[in-house]
């Protein structure tokens, strides 16, 4: 086996020598733009993407949705307005072949774009791939009408027998494991012939901003979603099918990759400033205002964007986690440099990530000199003085960013591949050395 040098590569996370004071340009929303991507593709006039994320798992989203036949054109806008993606669709093409990398957007949300194909449309992507649930869509896609062709798993690779439409109607899906399923299905849904109902039987959904996510932005494009929020069943969701507008969206700043920066005026006592904070958003990373603020920050949301200002002082903090999973490798971090312990809770789910997360935090703190231990579905997380070392991650860009904030506070933290931050975040190692002024 050849090991990837960049893999094992070091990086000596920058020690913050006092409080930061740096105003961040925090580049798009993953979440934002994958969904874009997919509902532009499967609208029946183009559509315009402004501000789009791009990252690995973004750059494998256009690709994917290039190799089914859809055009997307790059460019840039006039006066410092950024890039845009015109996405020009097209009758859905196989045969295909899709790379799914590590993105769970990608490889939960383009199969059921696959059955609309007119012909094979095969999955593959990273080892970890193989290992991330898939069988809610896999099941739920064979219930509507397509026919999937896996190794039996319910898993990656497989290969989407795309028959140029699919029927679709109600199905039943245990989406405790992911709130991707959800997504995934109901993304989709407009263009099968019965549109969908997806109802989740299992037990606690995680991640439902996202699912309220996929929601308005089908319905920013003209689809019609009923919703347990709008009167509907609980957990029961319909997408009645009809043709989708294309639009003109600029996507917000990813708030999720706004964290290692909010936690660094929260860890050195310093500010940070986010432009273009959302005022309103369905994005997760939002819940950072009232986490970080308990934690011992403070937070004024301005027309210009976040002020985030840390007191000096760090407390711990027992939260729920769920509906804000993505958050939890950066909050551990913190968390591990409080003045007293912290309860992580409604993260099982995490064990499924880029790499198991609750294990990853727990080993790489403790390798440092911290005293972390698992619980059924999180972490306690009891502060102890910490020490330089080699802080693995997993090919989980949030570990890597998760060791840059320990090593603010901590001198001779080194962060193993930090050049997988490229899943959502290339920037990252300039933007934070950027922040510290270096
Ligand atoms: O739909 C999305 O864009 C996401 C949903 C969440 O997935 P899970 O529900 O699998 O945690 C989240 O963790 C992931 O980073 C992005
Ligand atoms: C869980 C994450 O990603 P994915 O979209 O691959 O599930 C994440 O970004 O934290």
């Amino acid at each position: 086996m050849t090991v990837n040098p960049a893999h094992t590569a070091l990086w000596s996370a920058p020690h913050a020598s006092g409080a930061v004071d740096a105003t961040v340009h925090v580049p798009g929303s993953k979440s934002v733009t994958n969904r874009a991507l997919v509902l532009a593709a499967l609208a029946s006039e183009p559509g315009w993407l402004r501000r789009p994320l791009r990252s690995r798992d973004t750059v494998l989203m256009a690709e994917a949705l290039r190799a089914m036949g859809v055009e997307i054109e790059e460019g840039v806008g006039p006066d410092g307005t950024g890039e845009f993606w015109r996405v020009i669709p097209a009758g859905l093409r196989g045969p295909a072949t899709v790379d799914v990398g590590n993105a769970g957007t990608v490889m939960r949300f383009l199969p059921p774009v696959a059955t609309l194909a007119d012909g094979p449309v095969r999955f593959d992507g990273d080892p970890r791939s193989y290992e991330r649930p898939l069988h809610g869509v896999i099941d739920a896609l064979r219930v509507l009408g397509a026919r999937v062709d896996d190794d039996g798993r319910g898993a990656l690779p497989l290969t989407v027998q795309g028959g140029g439409a699919l029927e679709g109607g109600p199905v039943e899906i245990d989406a405790s494991s992911s709130s991707q399923f959800v997504s995934a299905l109901l993304l989709s849904g407009p263009r099968f012939n019965q549109g969908v109902e997806v109802r989740h039987t299992g037990s606690a959904l995680p991640s439902m901003p996202h699912i309220r996510m996929t929601v308005d932005m089908l319905r920013a494009v003209g689809a019609q979603v009923d919703t347990p929020e709008s009167g509907g069943e609980p957990n029961v969701w319909r997408v009645t099918p009809g043709a989708l507008l294309g639009r003109d969206l600029t996507v917000e700043p990813d708030l999720s990759n706004a964290q290692p920066f909010l936690a660094a005026a929260l860890v050195t006592g310093g500010k940070v400033v986010i432009p273009d904070w959302p005022s309103r958003t369905t994005q997760p990373g939002d819940r950072l205002r009232e986490i970080f603020t308990d934690m011992g920050g403070s937070c004024e949301l301005t027309d210009f964007g976040l002020v985030f200002t840390g007191s000096g002082t760090i407390h711990g903090i027992d939260v729920d986690l769920s509906e804000v999973g993505e958050l939890t490798p950066g909050i551990a971090a913190v968390a591990a440099l409080a003045d007293s312990p912290s309860t992580l809770r409604g993260v099982a789910h995490l064990r499924l990530h880029e790499t198991d997360r609750l294990a990853a935090l727990t080993k790489e703190i403790n390798e440092l000199g911290g005293d972390v231990t698992e619980t059924a579905d999180g972490l306690h997380i009891r502060p102890r003085r910490l020490h330089g070392g080699v802080f693995h991650t997993y090919e989980d860009h949030r570990m890597a960013t998760a060791g840059a904030v320990l090593g603010l506070a901590v001198e001779g933290v080194q962060i193993e591949n930090v050049a997988t931050t490229a899943k959502t975040l290339p920037d990252f190692p300039d933007l934070w050395t950027g922040m510290l002024g270096a």
